[in-house]
């Protein structure tokens, strides 16, 4: 065994992370426009947000109110951490109904929307969605494949 490995493993090691801290700043979250027909669904949507509060952590996310987007978004806000919405101008009135929480930033397209979500992310979690949560996880998965990002993706 090398010298300089022996040195690392018998170093004191660091205390574990308290529950409070993490190294995300903020995450992204993917998730369904519409609550799913199993109440767990929700039920994850709003633990999800509460952890993230819990941890310090911030949310970008596709900025709609409605749904799963709706529930983790108002959980995280509610909380007091900053919670920042991606969504382009186009699908504003389908997915925006009433009162939206945070900052919105609206962008001019769906690949827009993605690459924004992810510029500002330090790791991406998928909650249940449909077809556009498949279609956005897919997407990091394979950005990070082809070495485009590191971050983690669950
Ligand atoms: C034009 C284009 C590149 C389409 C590719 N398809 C998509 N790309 C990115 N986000 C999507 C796409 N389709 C739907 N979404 C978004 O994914 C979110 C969740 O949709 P869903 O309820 O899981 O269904 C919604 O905000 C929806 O606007």
């Amino acid at each position: 065994m090398e010298k300089q490995e022996e040195g690392a493993l018998y170093s004191t090691p660091s205390p574990p992370p308290s529950p409070s801290s993490s190294r995300f700043k903020r995450v992204c979250v993917f998730c369904g426009s519409s609550p799913g027909k199993k109440a767990t669904y929700q039920l994850a949507a709003i633990q999800l947000g509460h952890l993230l509060v819990e941890r310090n952590i911030d949310l970008v996310y596709g900025g709609g109110s409605v749904g799963l987007m709706g529930l983790v978004s108002q959980a995280v806000y509610n909380g007091g951490r900053h919670v920042l919405g991606v969504i382009p101008r186009t699908l504003m009135p389908r997915e925006i109904t009433g009162e939206t929480v945070g900052e919105v930033r609206a962008v001019s397209g769906m690949h827009q929307r993605k690459a924004e979500m992810a510029r500002q992310a330090d790791a991406f979690i998928a909650l249940p969605g449909g077809y556009g949560t498949l279609e956005e996880l897919l997407e990091v998965i394979t950005w990070a494949q082809l070495g485009i990002h590191d971050k983690p993706v669950c």
